[in-house]
C-alpha cells in the first residue's frame, strides 16, 4: 500500500478510540501507507474534564497528538474516523471538526476521499450502528467513497460482527467487551487496497 496517504482523525475521552485509532496507524504503517494521527481538538469545558478523572487523564495524556485540520483532509488519499458514541450519533468534537470543513467542502477538496470510521459504546445495542451511520450520512455530503469491513474476513465475527465499522462496547471501567484489534486491522488494510486502487486508476 505505499504511496496511499491515510488521516486517521479520532476522538476519546477516556482512551477506547485512541487505542483502536493507535491499531489502525500500526498496521497501516507496516503496510507502507504514509500516516498522519490526529485527534479532534477537545471542546468541553475544564469542569466537565476535571469531575471524570479518566477523562482528565486520558486528555492530559494526549496533549502531544496533534489536532485535526483542514490541511489534514486535503493531504490524505484516504480517511479512517474513530469516535464514542454520544446518544447514537457522533460526538459534538467530531462533528465541529467536520462543519468547519465547508471551505474545502464547497471547493471539492472532500471528492473521491475513501472514508471509513470506527465507534465505541458502552452497551452492544447502545448506538454503534447509528453513531457510524452519522458519519456516514455527513461523508455521502461530501462525495466521499465509503468502505465498509462488510463481512469480508472471518476476524470480524469474533469482533461482534459490525459490517458498518469495527466497534466495541467498553465498561464502565474502560474495559474493552470484544477483542477487536485483529478486526481494526482488517478494516485498515480494507481501505488501504480500495485508496490504492483509486490511486491507479
Ligand atoms: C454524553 C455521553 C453519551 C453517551 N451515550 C451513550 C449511548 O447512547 N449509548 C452507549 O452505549 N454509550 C453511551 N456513552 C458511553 C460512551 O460511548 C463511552 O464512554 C465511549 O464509547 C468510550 O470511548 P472513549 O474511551 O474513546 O471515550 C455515552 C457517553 C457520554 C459521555
Amino acid at each position: 500500500m505505499a504511496n496511499v496517504k491515510l488521516s486517521i482523525i479520532y476522538y476519546s475521552s477516556t482512551g477506547t478510540n485512541y487505542q483502536m485509532a493507535l491499531w489502525a496507524k500500526e498496521k497501516a504503517e507496516q503496510s507502507g501507507a504514509e500516516v498522519r494521527l490526529r485527534k479532534a481538538k477537545e471542546l468541553a469545558p475544564e469542569f466537565a474534564i476535571e469531575q471524570n478523572p479518566a477523562w482528565k487523564k486520558h486528555y492530559d495524556e494526549t496533549q502531544h497528538v496533534e489536532e485535526a485540520s483542514s490541511d489534514d483532509i486535503l493531504w490524505a488519499d484516504a480517511l479512517l474516523f474513530s469516535a464514542p458514541s454520544r446518544f447514537g450519533t457522533m460526538p459534538s468534537q467530531l462533528k465541529q471538526f467536520l462543519d468547519i470543513q465547508g471551505g474545502l467542502w464547497a471547493n471539492g477538496k472532500t471528492v473521491n476521499k475513501v472514508v471509513s470510521a470506527m465507534t465505541s459504546a458502552q452497551n452492544p445495542h447502545g448506538g454503534q450502528e447509528a453513531t457510524l451511520l452519522s458519519l456516514y450520512t455527513s461523508m455521502m455530503h461530501w462525495g466521499t467513497i465509503i468502505v465498509t469491513p462488510g463481512y469480508t474476513d472471518p476476524v470480524l465475527f469474533g469482533a461482534g460482527g459490525n459490517p458498518y465499522g469495527t466497534s466495541v462496547t467498553v465498561d464502565q471501567n474502560g474495559n474493552m467487551q470484544e477483542d477487536v484489534e485483529d478486526a481494526v486491522k482488517h478494516q485498515v488494510a480494507r481501505v488501504l487496497e480500495v485508496a490504492s486502487k483509486t490511486l491507479e486508476s
